[in-house]
């Protein structure tokens, strides 16, 4: 598998091709092109032919993408056949929505556990995961394997709340925060700033009016900030 090679960016991009790939293959759909996929996907055909090309020899030009074999190789590759156990600390207003949501989605990431400092929320369930106390984490990510944790507590909680996650092992934090998180080089912070995304928007419409969007027009959350 060539993983170390692939950009960020394609790499963030696979687990769409593979859901709309999943849903090809059960209404039995054998081959698909880059500009069908681009045309449900929104994602310049150009684009899906260079993320592909990452992937190895995966079609022949004009000839389109053999779908069971493009599903197989990227649930191999993204090893969608292993559930990745995930706890949310936090269980505020953002912290409960994403509780609820539970990327459904995505077949292979569970919210395990919720855990929060205050003694309210802490027993009642949302949708059917736990809420538990900060104490309980170190029992709960042992038993669940947990290396990833989402990050929903106030800004003045987080540096503190990120480095107690570390101490107990998560090696990955989707940070929700506005904080900007020091950790060791070891782990992995990804950063979701909704402010900012929204301002970046109103800055393309308010500068770019004119413009033809193109590939721009059709950015999502899932693009690399860096
Ligand atoms: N990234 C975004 O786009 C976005 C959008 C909205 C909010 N936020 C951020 O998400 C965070 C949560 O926002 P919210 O509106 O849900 O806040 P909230 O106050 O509703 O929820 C915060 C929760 O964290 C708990 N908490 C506080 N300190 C804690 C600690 N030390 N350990 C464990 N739990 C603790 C609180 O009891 C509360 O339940 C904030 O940092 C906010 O700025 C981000």
């Amino acid at each position: 598998m060539p993983e170390n090679k692939i950009p960020q960016v394609t790499a963030k991009r696979l687990p769409l091709y593979y859901r709309y790939l999943e849903k090809l293959h059960a209404i039995g759909k054998q081959r698909i092109s880059s500009a069908d996929l681009s045309d449900v996907l929104h994602i310049d055909p150009a684009t899906i032919r260079r993320d592909f090309s990452y992937l190895g020899e995966l079609g022949k030009k004009g000839y389109g993408y053999n779908v069971t074999y493009l599903l197989q190789f990227l649930r191999d590759f993204l090893k969608q056949d292993e559930v990745t156990n995930v706890v949310l600390v936090g269980v505020g207003n953002l912290g409960t929505a994403l509780l609820k949501y539970n990327f459904y989605r995505s077949h292979n990431t569970k919210i395990v556990a919720g855990f929060d400092k205050d003694p309210n929320k802490v027993g009642k369930d949302v949708d059917d995961i736990p809420v538990y106390s900060m104490d309980r984490l170190s029992e709960v990510i042992k038993l669940h394997n947990v290396e990833v944790a989402i990050l929903t507590v106030p800004l003045n909680a987080a540096q503190s709340t990120a480095e107690f996650l570390i101490s107990e092992g998560i090696r990955g934090i989707l940070n929700f925060t506005p904080a900007r998180l020091s950790v060791p080089p070891n782990v992995r912070i990804h950063n979701i700033d909704l402010t900012i995304e929204l301002q970046t928007l109103i800055y393309f419409l308010k500068n770019f009016p004119e413009d033809d969007l193109g590939e721009n027009g059709k950015e999502t959350l899932t693009k690399e900030e860096s």
